[in-house]
Protein backbone atom coordinates (compact mmCIF):
# COMPACT_ATOMS: atom_id res chain seq x y z
CA UNK A 1 0.00 0.00 0.00
CA UNK A 2 1.31 3.36 -0.68
CA UNK A 3 0.83 6.32 2.02
CA UNK A 4 1.95 9.82 2.76
CA UNK A 5 5.98 9.86 3.47
CA UNK A 6 6.39 9.98 7.21
CA UNK A 7 7.85 13.58 8.02
CA UNK A 8 8.22 12.67 11.74
CA UNK A 9 9.81 9.50 12.59
CA UNK A 10 10.62 10.40 16.28
CA UNK A 11 8.69 8.10 18.06
CA UNK A 12 9.44 5.22 14.97
CA UNK A 13 13.50 6.45 15.82
CA UNK A 14 13.18 6.11 19.43
CA UNK A 15 11.32 2.53 19.77
CA UNK A 16 14.06 1.34 17.39
CA UNK A 17 16.97 2.96 19.69
CA UNK A 18 17.83 5.13 17.17
CA UNK A 19 19.26 8.44 18.43
CA UNK A 20 16.61 11.27 18.80
CA UNK A 21 16.84 15.08 19.79
CA UNK A 22 14.03 15.51 21.94
CA UNK A 23 11.87 12.77 23.58
CA UNK A 24 8.75 11.80 21.32
CA UNK A 25 5.56 12.14 23.10
CA UNK A 26 2.30 10.47 22.85
CA UNK A 27 -0.62 9.72 25.32
CA UNK A 28 -3.07 6.90 26.06
CA UNK A 29 -6.44 7.68 25.47
CA UNK A 30 -5.72 10.76 23.74
CA UNK A 31 -8.61 10.55 21.89
CA UNK A 32 -11.44 10.62 24.61
CA UNK A 33 -14.11 12.20 26.64
CA UNK A 34 -11.94 14.87 28.22
CA UNK A 35 -12.07 16.36 24.44
CA UNK A 36 -15.48 18.25 23.48
CA UNK A 37 -15.01 17.76 19.73
CA UNK A 38 -14.72 13.80 20.33
CA UNK A 39 -18.58 14.37 23.16
CA UNK A 40 -19.83 16.27 20.18
CA UNK A 41 -19.55 13.09 17.57
CA UNK A 42 -20.31 10.50 20.72
CA UNK A 43 -23.58 12.66 21.05
CA UNK A 44 -24.77 11.26 17.74
CA UNK A 45 -23.13 7.68 17.66
CA UNK A 46 -22.56 5.22 20.29
CA UNK A 47 -19.54 4.03 21.43
CA UNK A 48 -19.26 0.50 19.14
CA UNK A 49 -20.89 2.72 16.56
CA UNK A 50 -18.00 4.79 16.48
CA UNK A 51 -15.37 2.33 16.51
CA UNK A 52 -17.35 0.56 13.33
CA UNK A 53 -17.70 3.50 11.50
CA UNK A 54 -14.41 4.00 9.72
CA UNK A 55 -14.95 7.60 8.98
CA UNK A 56 -16.06 8.51 12.71
CA UNK A 57 -12.99 6.52 14.19
CA UNK A 58 -10.75 8.42 11.93
CA UNK A 59 -12.11 11.34 12.43
CA UNK A 60 -11.39 11.11 16.28
CA UNK A 61 -8.00 9.29 15.73
CA UNK A 62 -7.37 12.79 14.23
CA UNK A 63 -9.07 14.46 16.46
CA UNK A 64 -6.06 15.22 19.10
CA UNK A 65 -3.06 15.25 16.37
CA UNK A 66 -5.11 18.38 14.68
CA UNK A 67 -5.50 20.02 18.17
CA UNK A 68 -1.99 18.98 19.42
CA UNK A 69 0.69 19.94 16.90
CA UNK A 70 3.29 18.78 19.81
CA UNK A 71 1.81 14.66 19.49
CA UNK A 72 4.57 12.86 17.95
CA UNK A 73 2.22 9.55 17.52
CA UNK A 74 -1.77 8.85 16.88
CA UNK A 75 -3.59 5.82 17.96
CA UNK A 76 -6.11 3.86 16.00
CA UNK A 77 -9.59 4.41 17.55
CA UNK A 78 -11.20 1.65 18.92
CA UNK A 79 -10.99 -0.78 21.70
CA UNK A 80 -9.49 -3.68 23.02
CA UNK A 81 -13.17 -5.40 23.75
CA UNK A 82 -13.76 -5.99 19.83
CA UNK A 83 -11.71 -8.89 20.02
CA UNK A 84 -14.48 -10.76 22.27
CA UNK A 85 -17.23 -9.40 20.01
CA UNK A 86 -15.58 -10.81 17.24
CA UNK A 87 -15.20 -14.42 18.69
CA UNK A 88 -19.36 -13.38 19.44
CA UNK A 89 -19.28 -12.58 22.52
CA UNK A 90 -21.81 -9.73 22.99
CA UNK A 91 -20.02 -6.25 24.82
CA UNK A 92 -22.00 -2.96 25.45
CA UNK A 93 -20.41 -0.08 26.29
CA UNK A 94 -22.61 2.08 29.44
CA UNK A 95 -22.11 5.27 29.44
CA UNK A 96 -20.58 6.01 33.01
CA UNK A 97 -20.35 2.39 33.93
CA UNK A 98 -17.97 1.12 31.42
CA UNK A 99 -18.26 -2.54 29.28
CA UNK A 100 -20.76 -4.60 30.00
CA UNK A 101 -21.35 -8.22 28.80
CA UNK A 102 -24.54 -9.32 28.99
CA UNK A 103 -23.53 -13.17 28.79
CA UNK A 104 -19.99 -13.47 29.96
CA UNK A 105 -18.50 -16.91 30.11
CA UNK A 106 -19.70 -18.89 33.42
CA UNK A 107 -18.05 -21.69 33.45
CA UNK A 108 -15.37 -23.42 30.98
CA UNK A 109 -18.43 -25.54 28.78
CA UNK A 110 -19.44 -22.04 27.48
CA UNK A 111 -16.42 -22.16 25.67
CA UNK A 112 -18.22 -23.74 22.64
CA UNK A 113 -20.18 -20.29 22.67
CA UNK A 114 -17.02 -18.80 21.23
CA UNK A 115 -16.37 -18.37 17.21
CA UNK A 116 -12.69 -19.83 16.84
CA UNK A 117 -11.17 -19.66 14.40
CA UNK A 118 -11.65 -16.10 13.87
CA UNK A 119 -11.45 -14.46 10.22
CA UNK A 120 -9.84 -11.39 11.23
CA UNK A 121 -10.51 -10.04 7.92
CA UNK A 122 -13.75 -10.42 7.71
CA UNK A 123 -15.55 -9.64 11.68
CA UNK A 124 -12.32 -6.90 12.27
CA UNK A 125 -12.52 -5.55 8.19
CA UNK A 126 -13.87 -2.08 9.98
CA UNK A 127 -10.53 -1.49 12.36
CA UNK A 128 -8.34 -2.07 9.31
CA UNK A 129 -10.43 0.41 7.01
CA UNK A 130 -10.54 2.76 9.71
CA UNK A 131 -6.63 2.04 9.94
CA UNK A 132 -5.69 2.60 6.09
CA UNK A 133 -7.94 5.51 6.01
CA UNK A 134 -6.26 6.99 8.85
CA UNK A 135 -3.08 6.77 7.32
CA UNK A 136 -3.98 8.82 4.41
CA UNK A 137 -5.56 11.50 6.23
CA UNK A 138 -3.01 12.07 8.58
CA UNK A 139 -0.35 12.80 5.42
CA UNK A 140 2.38 11.90 7.46
CA UNK A 141 2.31 14.17 10.06
CA UNK A 142 2.74 11.52 12.92
CA UNK A 143 2.93 7.43 12.75
CA UNK A 144 -0.24 5.30 13.40
CA UNK A 145 0.00 2.91 16.41
CA UNK A 146 -2.36 -0.35 16.59
CA UNK A 147 -3.24 -1.83 20.01
CA UNK A 148 -4.87 -5.02 21.08
CA UNK A 149 -5.63 -6.55 24.59
CA UNK A 150 -3.26 -8.84 25.92
CA UNK A 151 -5.06 -12.53 26.19
CA UNK A 152 -4.76 -12.10 29.81
CA UNK A 153 -6.65 -8.95 30.11
CA UNK A 154 -9.10 -9.72 27.41
CA UNK A 155 -9.69 -13.11 29.31
CA UNK A 156 -10.47 -11.30 32.15
CA UNK A 157 -13.48 -9.41 30.51
CA UNK A 158 -14.79 -12.53 29.12
CA UNK A 159 -15.39 -13.84 32.41
CA UNK A 160 -15.64 -10.94 34.49
CA UNK A 161 -18.04 -9.22 31.76
CA UNK A 162 -17.29 -5.89 32.55
CA UNK A 163 -17.27 -4.53 36.03
CA UNK A 164 -13.38 -4.77 36.47
CA UNK A 165 -12.34 -1.64 37.41
CA UNK A 166 -12.81 -1.50 41.13
CA UNK A 167 -13.60 -5.26 41.10
CA UNK A 168 -11.73 -7.95 42.52
CA UNK A 169 -11.66 -10.41 38.81
CA UNK A 170 -12.37 -13.40 41.38
CA UNK A 171 -14.46 -15.28 38.66
CA UNK A 172 -11.38 -15.01 36.47
CA UNK A 173 -8.87 -15.37 38.97
CA UNK A 174 -10.74 -19.16 39.93
CA UNK A 175 -10.22 -20.24 35.93
CA UNK A 176 -6.61 -19.86 36.16
CA UNK A 177 -6.78 -21.66 39.73
CA UNK A 178 -10.00 -24.30 39.22
CA UNK A 179 -9.48 -24.43 35.56
CA UNK A 180 -5.90 -24.46 34.49
CA UNK A 181 -6.23 -26.19 31.33
CA UNK A 182 -9.30 -24.52 30.63
CA UNK A 183 -7.63 -21.40 31.10
CA UNK A 184 -4.98 -22.21 28.87
CA UNK A 185 -7.15 -23.07 26.50
CA UNK A 186 -8.84 -20.32 26.21
CA UNK A 187 -5.76 -18.35 26.27
CA UNK A 188 -4.43 -20.41 23.62
CA UNK A 189 -7.20 -18.39 21.26
CA UNK A 190 -7.39 -15.22 22.37
CA UNK A 191 -3.50 -15.26 21.61
CA UNK A 192 -4.03 -16.92 18.05
CA UNK A 193 -6.88 -14.08 17.46
CA UNK A 194 -4.79 -11.25 18.45
CA UNK A 195 -1.45 -12.25 16.57
CA UNK A 196 -4.00 -12.69 13.02
CA UNK A 197 -5.66 -9.14 14.33
CA UNK A 198 -2.24 -7.32 15.19
CA UNK A 199 -0.79 -8.76 11.71
CA UNK A 200 -3.55 -7.40 9.73
CA UNK A 201 -3.52 -4.28 11.23
CA UNK A 202 -0.26 -3.89 9.91
CA UNK A 203 -0.77 -4.99 6.37
CA UNK A 204 -3.67 -2.22 6.53
CA UNK A 205 -1.14 0.64 7.43
CA UNK A 206 -0.32 0.24 11.13
CA UNK A 207 3.37 1.80 11.86
CA UNK A 208 3.65 0.42 15.44
CA UNK A 209 1.93 -2.32 17.87
CA UNK A 210 0.84 -1.65 21.24
CA UNK A 211 -0.36 -4.78 23.60
CA UNK A 212 -2.32 -3.48 26.43
CA UNK A 213 -2.59 -6.17 29.62
CA UNK A 214 -4.37 -3.52 31.61
CA UNK A 215 -5.07 -5.91 34.35
CA UNK A 216 -1.83 -8.03 34.33
CA UNK A 217 -0.97 -6.21 38.13
CA UNK A 218 -3.94 -8.49 39.07
CA UNK A 219 -2.03 -11.30 38.92
CA UNK A 220 0.63 -12.82 41.77
CA UNK A 221 4.24 -13.36 39.83
CA UNK A 222 3.20 -17.18 39.70
CA UNK A 223 0.27 -16.70 37.73
CA UNK A 224 1.59 -14.14 35.84
CA UNK A 225 4.75 -16.32 34.71
CA UNK A 226 2.16 -18.56 33.99
CA UNK A 227 -0.88 -17.52 32.10
CA UNK A 228 0.48 -13.86 31.07
CA UNK A 229 4.04 -13.54 29.74
CA UNK A 230 4.08 -17.11 27.58
CA UNK A 231 1.24 -15.38 25.56
CA UNK A 232 2.82 -12.14 25.66
CA UNK A 233 5.95 -13.54 24.22
CA UNK A 234 4.67 -15.51 21.79
CA UNK A 235 2.50 -12.79 20.00
CA UNK A 236 5.61 -10.38 20.11
CA UNK A 237 7.47 -12.97 18.22
CA UNK A 238 4.69 -14.33 15.53
CA UNK A 239 4.18 -10.35 14.66
CA UNK A 240 7.93 -9.93 14.10
CA UNK A 241 8.52 -13.13 12.26
CA UNK A 242 6.09 -11.42 9.33
CA UNK A 243 6.73 -8.33 10.14
CA UNK A 244 10.49 -7.39 11.08
CA UNK A 245 10.31 -3.44 11.05
CA UNK A 246 7.25 -2.73 12.92
CA UNK A 247 7.70 -1.45 16.40
CA UNK A 248 6.66 -3.25 19.11
CA UNK A 249 5.19 -2.14 22.52
CA UNK A 250 3.85 -3.84 25.58
CA UNK A 251 2.10 -2.03 28.18
CA UNK A 252 1.67 -4.82 31.48
CA UNK A 253 0.15 -2.74 33.47
CA UNK A 254 1.10 -3.01 36.88
CA UNK A 255 3.47 -5.78 36.66
CA UNK A 256 6.87 -4.28 37.46
CA UNK A 257 7.85 -7.55 38.85
CA UNK A 258 8.28 -8.72 35.43
CA UNK A 259 10.35 -5.62 33.85
CA UNK A 260 13.58 -7.67 34.04
CA UNK A 261 12.03 -11.02 32.79
CA UNK A 262 9.85 -8.98 30.05
CA UNK A 263 12.93 -6.96 28.98
CA UNK A 264 15.18 -10.31 29.15
CA UNK A 265 12.78 -12.52 27.45
CA UNK A 266 10.91 -10.57 25.16
CA UNK A 267 11.70 -9.17 21.35
CA UNK A 268 9.11 -6.25 22.79
CA UNK A 269 11.33 -3.03 21.60
CA UNK A 270 9.32 -1.06 23.84
CA UNK A 271 8.24 -1.50 27.43
CA UNK A 272 5.38 0.31 29.17
CA UNK A 273 5.45 1.35 32.99
CA UNK A 274 2.75 3.04 35.28
CA UNK A 275 3.46 4.95 38.09
CA UNK A 276 4.69 2.73 40.49
CA UNK A 277 7.80 2.70 39.74
CA UNK A 278 10.79 4.97 39.77
CA UNK A 279 11.69 5.57 35.89
CA UNK A 280 15.88 5.56 37.64
CA UNK A 281 14.73 1.86 38.41
CA UNK A 282 13.45 0.42 35.64
CA UNK A 283 16.02 2.01 33.89
CA UNK A 284 18.46 0.29 35.95
CA UNK A 285 16.60 -3.08 35.95
CA UNK A 286 16.36 -2.94 32.07
CA UNK A 287 19.82 -1.37 31.36
CA UNK A 288 21.01 -4.05 29.68
CA UNK A 289 18.84 -5.28 27.57
CA UNK A 290 18.69 -2.07 25.54
CA UNK A 291 15.00 -1.57 25.47
CA UNK A 292 13.18 2.03 24.97
CA UNK A 293 10.83 2.59 28.33
CA UNK A 294 7.38 4.46 27.94
CA UNK A 295 5.33 6.52 30.69
CA UNK A 296 5.13 6.66 33.49
CA UNK A 297 3.72 10.38 34.45
CA UNK A 298 0.59 9.62 37.02
CA UNK A 299 -2.19 10.90 35.19
CA UNK A 300 -3.41 13.04 39.03
CA UNK A 301 -0.74 15.38 37.88
CA UNK A 302 -2.41 16.31 34.67
CA UNK A 303 -5.00 18.03 37.05
CA UNK A 304 -2.50 20.23 38.90
CA UNK A 305 -1.23 23.32 37.35
CA UNK A 306 1.03 23.74 34.49
CA UNK A 307 4.14 24.75 37.03
CA UNK A 308 3.89 21.46 38.85
CA UNK A 309 3.52 19.59 35.53
CA UNK A 310 6.53 21.04 34.28
CA UNK A 311 8.25 19.95 37.87
CA UNK A 312 7.05 16.62 37.80
CA UNK A 313 8.35 16.09 33.77
CA UNK A 314 11.36 17.27 34.43
CA UNK A 315 11.88 14.95 37.04
CA UNK A 316 10.81 12.11 35.12
CA UNK A 317 12.84 12.99 32.25
CA UNK A 318 15.82 13.44 34.40
CA UNK A 319 14.87 9.45 35.43
CA UNK A 320 14.68 8.21 32.33
CA UNK A 321 17.20 9.91 30.08
CA UNK A 322 16.57 11.21 26.51
CA UNK A 323 17.20 8.45 24.62
CA UNK A 324 15.12 4.83 24.17
CA UNK A 325 12.67 6.84 25.79
CA UNK A 326 8.95 7.76 24.88
CA UNK A 327 7.15 10.15 27.03
CA UNK A 328 3.62 9.05 28.01
CA UNK A 329 1.23 9.01 31.07
CA UNK A 330 1.41 5.61 33.32
CA UNK A 331 -2.02 5.70 31.97
CA UNK A 332 -4.89 6.57 29.99
CA UNK A 333 -6.43 10.44 29.82
CA UNK A 334 -9.51 10.33 32.01
CA UNK A 335 -12.89 12.09 31.22
CA UNK A 336 -12.61 14.85 33.85
CA UNK A 337 -9.06 15.88 32.42
CA UNK A 338 -8.93 19.35 30.80
CA UNK A 339 -7.97 19.38 27.63
CA UNK A 340 -5.61 22.06 28.26
CA UNK A 341 -3.78 19.71 30.60
CA UNK A 342 -2.74 17.27 27.69
CA UNK A 343 -1.22 20.64 26.14
CA UNK A 344 0.42 21.51 29.23
CA UNK A 345 1.87 17.61 29.32
CA UNK A 346 3.39 17.85 26.04
CA UNK A 347 4.84 21.21 26.12
CA UNK A 348 6.92 20.02 29.33
CA UNK A 349 8.18 17.38 27.57
CA UNK A 350 8.97 19.32 24.48
CA UNK A 351 10.75 21.89 27.19
CA UNK A 352 12.64 19.23 29.24
CA UNK A 353 12.81 17.05 26.69
CA UNK A 354 15.87 17.86 24.72
CA UNK A 355 19.65 16.97 25.05
CA UNK A 356 21.86 19.11 26.77
CA UNK A 357 24.43 21.34 24.80
C1 LIG B 1 -8.95 -1.84 29.49
C2 LIG B 1 -9.15 -1.20 28.15
C3 LIG B 1 -10.40 -1.02 27.50
N1 LIG B 1 -10.14 -0.40 26.29
C4 LIG B 1 -8.80 -0.18 26.15
C5 LIG B 1 -8.16 -0.71 27.29
C6 LIG B 1 -6.67 -0.75 27.50
C7 LIG B 1 -6.17 0.56 27.98
C8 LIG B 1 -6.47 0.82 29.42
O1 LIG B 1 -6.00 0.07 30.27
O2 LIG B 1 -7.19 1.81 29.67
C9 LIG B 1 -8.10 0.40 25.00
C10 LIG B 1 -8.61 1.64 24.41
N2 LIG B 1 -9.87 2.18 24.50
C11 LIG B 1 -9.94 3.31 23.79
C12 LIG B 1 -8.69 3.51 23.13
C13 LIG B 1 -8.54 4.59 22.08
C14 LIG B 1 -7.35 5.07 21.57
C15 LIG B 1 -6.68 6.16 22.40
O3 LIG B 1 -5.86 5.80 23.29
O4 LIG B 1 -6.92 7.34 22.13
C16 LIG B 1 -7.84 2.48 23.55
C17 LIG B 1 -6.39 2.26 23.20
C18 LIG B 1 -11.08 4.20 23.66
C19 LIG B 1 -12.15 4.20 24.67
N3 LIG B 1 -12.66 3.11 25.32
C20 LIG B 1 -13.68 3.51 26.14
C21 LIG B 1 -13.88 4.92 25.99
C22 LIG B 1 -14.94 5.75 26.67
C23 LIG B 1 -16.31 5.31 26.28
C24 LIG B 1 -17.22 6.32 25.67
O5 LIG B 1 -16.83 7.07 24.75
O6 LIG B 1 -18.38 6.33 26.09
C25 LIG B 1 -12.91 5.35 25.08
C26 LIG B 1 -12.72 6.73 24.56
C27 LIG B 1 -14.51 2.63 26.96
C28 LIG B 1 -13.81 1.57 27.72
N4 LIG B 1 -13.11 0.54 27.18
C29 LIG B 1 -12.58 -0.23 28.19
C30 LIG B 1 -12.97 0.34 29.43
C31 LIG B 1 -12.59 -0.17 30.78
C32 LIG B 1 -13.77 1.45 29.12
C33 LIG B 1 -14.52 2.32 30.08
C34 LIG B 1 -13.61 3.25 30.76
C35 LIG B 1 -14.13 4.63 30.63
O7 LIG B 1 -15.37 4.82 30.64
O8 LIG B 1 -13.29 5.53 30.53
C36 LIG B 1 -11.75 -1.41 27.98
Amino acid sequence: MEFPKLTNDLFIRSCKGELVERVPVWIMRQAGRYLPEFKEVRADTDFFGVCKTPELACKVTLQPIDRYPGLDASIIFSDILVVPQAMGLEVQMIPGKGPHFPQPLKTPEEMSRLIYPVDVHSSLKYVFEAITLTRHRLGGRVPLIGFTGAPWTLMAYCIEGGGISGGNLNAAKGWLYNHKEASHKLLRMLTDVCIDYLVGQIEAGAQAIQVFDSWAGELSPHLFYEFAQPYLLEIAEKVRAKHPNIPLILFAKGANHALESLAANSVYDVLGIDWTIDPTQARLITEKYKKTLQGNLDPAVLYCPKEIVDEQVEKMIQGFGIQRYIANLGHGMQPQHNPDSANNFINSIHKFGKEKK
